[in-house]
């Protein structure tokens, strides 16, 4: 089976119910989120509106825009969160997600600990997690802090160890946040060169980030998104490093 992502014309439209207020609506244009429409309480947020892009084996997608502009909505969507409110998405291929990199983890469980956890949930097998476990913690740089609890890692190392665990086992589809940021450079570049691996084994990676030298490292595709609604989708030129 080939890899791809296939969105036509998707859209997403949040319902709010909210309290009834006699204040006067704001009209001022705002740069950050969707259109909210609606009348009375029952109102909704047009998160997303007629975004169309393909995606094949290989490529690295660099999600971009404001905040609110819909990255996580559509990332949420490419998940399997949720639905499509118009439009059609069509995905093949096992679809992976790093979104937060504190999610799913035990703060009291040393990083060992974790990583036997997460791969349990991600259902590998014990034996497959034994056999992983050297190069996790290897790839993670993370020494003798590894059987230390991870509530006392940092954000980097917390995002080290996340990264390590879910690009071992490779996915087919990987779906990233801004946190891979929290990673310092040495990292960065190591993990980019991973998801270079990745996407050379005809898989797909989707980053969302406001790093604009993250996005030009590690992309070969842009998606602009303003105000949920595409600006840009197009390939990305590699500048002279
Ligand atoms: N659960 C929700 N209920 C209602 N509206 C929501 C919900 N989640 C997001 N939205 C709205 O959808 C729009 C897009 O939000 P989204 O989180 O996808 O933006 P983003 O591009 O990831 O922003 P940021 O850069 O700030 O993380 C915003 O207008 C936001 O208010």
């Amino acid at each position: 089976m080939t890899v791809s992502i296939k969105a036509q014309s998707v859209g997403l439209r949040y319902r709010i119910l909210r309290p009834l207020t006699l204040r006067p609506k704001d009209k001022r244009l705002l740069k950050t989120g969707g259109t909210i429409s609606g009348s009375g309480r029952r109102q909704h947020v047009q998160a997303l509106e007629d975004v169309s892009f393909e995606l094949s084996a290989g490529d690295r997608l660099g999600l971009v825009g404001a905040n609110g502009a819909g990255k996580t909505t559509l990332l949420k969507m490419l998940y399997g969160i949720m639905e499509p409110t118009s439009g059609s998405l069509s995905i093949s291929g096992r679809v992976d997600a790093l979104f937060n990199i504190n999610l799913g983890f035990r703060p009291e469980a040393t990083g060992r600990r974790n990583i036997e956890l997460r791969g349990l949930i991600n259902g590998w097998t014990r034996r497959q997690i034994e056999e992983a476990m050297p190069e996790i913690i290897e790839f993670s740089e993370l020494g003798d802090f590894i059987d230390m609890p991870f509530k006392s890692y940092s954000q980097g190392m917390a995002a080290r160890l996340a990264f390590s665990v879910a690009t071992t086992l490779t996915p087919e589809i990987l779906l990233m946040d801004e946190w891979i940021g929290a990673g310092d450079a040495a990292f960065q570049k190591k993990a980019g060169e991973r998801m270079n691996a990745l996407t050379g084994q005809a898989g797909i990676v989707v980053l969302a980030s406001h790093n604009d030298k993250l996005i030009q490292r590690v992309c070969n595709k842009v998606l602009v998104l303003e105000k949920g609604r595409v600006k840009k989708f197009a390939p990305l030129e590699k500048k002279p490093a």
